[in-house]
């Protein structure tokens, strides 16, 4: 970045492309998060970045992004987002006819299924099912001489995948495809295995999805109303199936491992939950977790702060938009001019991180968010404005109920590899993070009984 005389476009500085095509996309692809910081040291709070042939406007203060998202929400479209993954994770053909179906016809179902009013028809589903894992998984703590010892990943995968799936396209799904799911998450631009498509085509010979959510059966019924070809139904099944997971895992990923890697943090989540279920449930997790989801939302505030401050620290970049028309944008440095075309980079990192914004940015703070109203101007862990997460609510409602199965059931301690506790001292993550935050290596989950005797203990050092 050093050395060169800054060019500028249409008044936006442009960093200059070090490759023909690639543009900067390998210094980038090393750390996107401290290369996009230094390119912000240097150009400022918008700038024009040239990634693998495509030209970014980066734009990375809260006004901008908030004018970006909301303010000027008409002007800028996702169409070629979800183009993008429809044809990689879904594989379809008619991608054009495919994405107008999910946002006209698809988006509007899921947004009703899982907003507030509506949630309990997927919550009490999800909480039966996480309720029978769990209980299974408590069985096996419970005959095991020492602590269960898994990693952590799998371990918030493998029972999120079979509880949401089984809770939205219902008992016929095929859990076997856990391991594809897996293989599909870490290779997400490689070949899908086929048996993740023999669900889909299944329930499309039936012409029912036996079991499902209204969710699933009402997308079903919208895409059967269509021209679309049964492959690209399949493949469009298969993005909803990613979308609905792959996030919610991340950030249940996160905030499990910011938990046990803080003592202080943790007995504080457990102190709450113990004292909610007491008061407002009768002390038994069952009442609870047949109880409607409103009444969950209301009760447990640390977790749901604790929840929106992972997202604060693990979500970096999305809400990509592509302007529909020449327009401006808001930016504290003043107006900023936008052609037709531009692609829209939000740096939600740079937002996120801001310690004007956010007071001690980096460090997570449990109850940052309780109480708090103002966050929503400036919290983009579920982007912004119309195209804001429509699962949103459900997503949340999953990770609180994995947290309070997992700390009310069970003693839980996080190692390395060797089986060394990691208190404090989480790994770093993958700097190659760039979507979100990745884990560079694996930590193990020690699970034991919560009332377990202290000699019943795995030693671990
Ligand atoms: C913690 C988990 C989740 C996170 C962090 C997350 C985050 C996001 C983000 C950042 C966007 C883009 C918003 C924008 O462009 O401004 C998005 C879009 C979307 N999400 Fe989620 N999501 C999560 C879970 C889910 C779940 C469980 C579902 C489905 C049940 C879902 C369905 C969608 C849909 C349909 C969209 C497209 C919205 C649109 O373009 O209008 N998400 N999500």
């Amino acid at each position: 970045l050093r050395g060169s005389r800054t060019k500028y476009e249409e008044g936006v500085p442009v960093v200059p492309a070090l490759l023909p095509w690639l543009g900067n996309a390998v210094w980038y692809g090393t750390n996107p998060v401290k290369y996009l910081k230094q390119c912000q040291e240097r150009y400022g709070h918008a700038f024009r970045l040239l990634l693998a042939g495509n030209r970014y406007l980066v734009v990375s203060d809260a006004l901008g992004v908030h004018s970006l998202l909301r303010d000027k929400q008409k002007a800028f479209t996702t169409f070629p987002v979800h183009r993008l993954m429809t044809k990689t994770v879904g594989r379809v053909t008619q991608d054009f006819d495919v994405v107008q179906i999910m946002m006209e016809r698809l988006f509007p179902i899921i947004n009703k299924e899982c907003s507030p009013e509506h949630l309990d028809r997927l919550a009490f589903s999800f909480n039966g099912e996480l309720s029978r894992q769990f209980g299974a998984v408590d069985d096996q703590v419970r005959a095991l001489p020492t602590s269960l010892v898994t990693p952590l990943s799998s371990f918030i995968t493998k029972h999120l995948y079979c509880a949401a799936s089984k809770t939205v396209f219902g008992p016929l799904f095929p859990f076997e495809t856990f391991a594809d799911f897996e293989y599909l998450e870490k290779n997400i631009t490689s070949l899908l295995s086929l048996s993740h498509l023999l669900y889909t085509t299944r329930a499309w010979h039936d012409g029912q999805l036996h079991g499902a959510s209204e969710m699933a059966t009402a997308m079903m019924s919208a895409m059967k109303d269509t021209q679309l070809s049964k492959s690209d139904v399949d493949g469009t099944l298969l993005t909803f199936m990613w979308g609905l997971h792959s996030n919610t895992f991340r950030i249940a990923y996160w905030f499990l491992a910011f938990l046990l890697n803080d003592r202080e943090i943790f007995d504080r989540v457990k102190e709450e939950i113990d004292t909610e279920l007491r008061d407002h449930y009768g002390g038994d997790l069952n009442r609870a977790v047949s109880s409607p989801s409103s009444s969950l939302d209301k009760h447990f505030p640390l977790i749901s702060s604790g929840i929106k401050e992972t997202m604060r620290l693990v979500v970096l970049l999305n809400s990509l938009r592509e302007a529909d028309t020449d327009t401006e944008i808001r930016t504290s440095a003043g107006p900023l001019q936008i052609r037709k075309g531009d692609i829209l980079m939000p740096n939600v990192n740079a937002v996120h991180m801001d310690d004007n914004t956010y007071e001690d940015a980096k460090t997570f703070r449990l109850d940052r968010f309780v109480g708090d109203e103002k966050s929503k101007q400036t919290h983009l862990g579920f982007g912004g404005g119309t195209h804001l997460c429509k699962g949103r609510f459900f997503a949340v409602h999953v990770i609180k109920m994995l947290t309070i199965h997992c700390v009310r059931l069970w003693d839980l301690q996080l190692t390395d590899a060797s089986g060394k506790p990691i208190v404090g001292n989480l790994p770093p993550p993958d700097p190659r993070s760039s979507g979100f935050l990745m884990p560079s290596v694996e930590v193990y989950l020690h699970i034991r009984p919560r009332d377990a005797p202290s000699n019943n203990r795995t030693v671990l050092n």
